[in-house]
């Protein structure tokens, strides 16, 4: 892997949809109700997930899937989801920098389920009259893990010395991408993935250090693609019936794990202090001679990480996600409240979503000059990147957070779908009358 000279975080800006964007519990009960196709096992199904997914009643979804046209998106949805992220966050965070779009050296976009042509980074040079020699790249098709990936592409470039501005755009598009059908790995998509985006400028100018928030040290990236598992565990495809969706597939906690832990084995040198480092080692050797059987990477599972980390700044995939990598790590609740916190405010924003968990942090003032804070994502592939900043400076934005930060932790994370389905829980096949339950649901409203 490249090694990370320069590369300083100067400042980023989360995307907050307007109000009436939000996932309320009426227009979620008003999406399921639409579609024709569930039945009692499905509902059973989405009563479960639903009350368990981790998430509140304040996330966002795109305006064709609030208006009740998800089932017949156009191209202009698509893209106006997209200018609403790009004019309110890349207009905010030059205004926020004193930057001009005009000293941008290098625009990355990541985008997984949109990619026109031209290009959506052709969009936003054009919006913002950006220089001719900008440098552009679009990545599509890279899932939630590829904030990551155009972070190292903006590192490499950065290696190459010249003094370089660049602007990172992070997002995902839910328009043009809902799955209206009824296979159950496919709906879990249509649960957890919620409108966000994030826009990072970067340079690897030290004389731009003591303004800049946090100094990139080390990014690591496994892709763990040549296993079939882990290739088909995430996965757009058509289900039984034709209807075309993304495939969640219960393995994917599983190949998260094994992802995260190729990852980490490179990683593990790079961020521990030599005492810690050391013990590992011995471990690492004892363990090779002494081979217990079927007990994994013992020395992996007996590293304190804290001792190198001081922040866990974690993809909020979904609880099962959270809790599996809090688990390898044994992570406190106050390590993991930041990504968990994330997941009930915002949903899974895809590759976002680290960006809205540091948000949280800053927010709630925990990073301070010096410490050190690991980002770790998971995304179609697939793929653990992961990479760890210091921090420059005692930091305490309020950002996308600023409104709501006084509220979490929430007293209790449970969300009222109980209170309004738990009637689906005692349904049998004959008791069931969808009609009669919907006129009901309405009459409620
Ligand atoms: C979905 C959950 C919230 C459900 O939580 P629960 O506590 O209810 O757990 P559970 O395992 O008992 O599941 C409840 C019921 O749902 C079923 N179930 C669970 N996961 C399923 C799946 N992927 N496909 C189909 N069914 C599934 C179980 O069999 C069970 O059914 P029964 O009751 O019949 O036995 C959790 O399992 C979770 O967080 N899963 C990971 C979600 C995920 O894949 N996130 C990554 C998103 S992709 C991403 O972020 C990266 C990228 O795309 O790039």
């Amino acid at each position: 892997q490249q090694s990370t000279k320069n590369c300083y975080l100067i400042d980023y800006v989360c995307f907050k949809a307007p109000c009436d964007q939000q996932v309320t519990r009426k227009i979620a009960g008003e999406i399921i109700e639409r579609n024709r196709l569930l039945g009692l096992s499905e509902y059973k199904f989405l009563l479960k997930v639903i009350i368990n997914s981790g998430m509140g009643v304040e996330t966002y979804a795109p305006k064709n899937i609030i208006e009740a046209r998800e089932t017949s998106p156009t191209v202009n949805d698509a893209f106006q989801e997209m200018d609403e992220v790009i004019d309110t966050s890349v207009n905010d965070l030059f205004r926020k920098t004193n930057i001009s779009p005009r000293d941008v050296d290098l625009l990355v976009i990541n985008i997984s389920g949109f990619s026109p042509a031209p290009s959506l980074a052709s969009r936003v040079v054009r919006r913002y009259k950006m220089r001719e020699d900008v440098k552009t790249y679009n990545l599509s098709g890279m899932g939630c893990s590829a904030s990551l990936v155009s972070l190292d592409l903006v590192r490499n470039t950065f290696n190459s010395g010249k003094k370089t501005i660049a602007l990172v755009l992070s997002t995902e598009s839910l328009s043009p991408n809902w799955y209206p059908g009824k296979d159950k790995s496919m709906m879990l998509s249509n649960i957890l993935f919620r409108t966000g985006g994030s826009v990072m400028l970067l340079t690897n100018d030290p004389a731009m250090r003591a303004r800049a928030k946090m100094s990139l040290k080390c990014l690591i990236r496994a892709h763990t693609g040549a296993n079939d598992n882990a290739y088909n565990c995430a996965m757009q495809k058509e289900d039984d019936e034709g209807i075309v969706g993304m495939h969640l597939g219960k393995s994917l906690p599983k190949a998260a794990v094994h992802a995260f832990s190729e990852n980490f084995q490179r990683l593990v040198p790079k961020i521990l202090p030599y005492r810690e480092l050391a013990l590992y080692v011995y471990r690492t050797i004892k363990q090779k001679v002494v081979k217990p059987a079927g007990k994994g990477n013992l020395a992996m599972t007996q590293i304190d990480y804290k001792t190198g980390i001081d922040h866990f700044c974690l993809h909020t995939g979904g609880p099962a996600v959270i809790e599996a990598v809090g688990r390898a790590l044994r992570l406190s609740k106050y390590d993991t409240e930041p990504a968990s916190m994330t997941l009930h405010r915002w949903g899974n924003t895809s590759s976002s979503s680290v960006w809205y968990v540091l948000g949280y942090m800053e927010a709630k003032k925990r990073l301070k000059k010096g410490d050190r804070l690991l980002m770790i994502t998971f995304g179609t592939g697939f793929k653990c990147n992961s990479c760890m900043w210091e921090v420059n400076r005692d930091l305490a934005d309020g950002g996308a957070w600023e409104d709501d930060i006084k509220n979490y932790p929430p007293q209790t994370l449970v969300n009222p779908y109980m209170e309004m389905y738990g009637w689906v829980a005692d349904e049998t096949d004959e008791t069931f009358n969808r009609e009669e339950r919907a006129e009901e649901f309405r009459r409620s409203q």
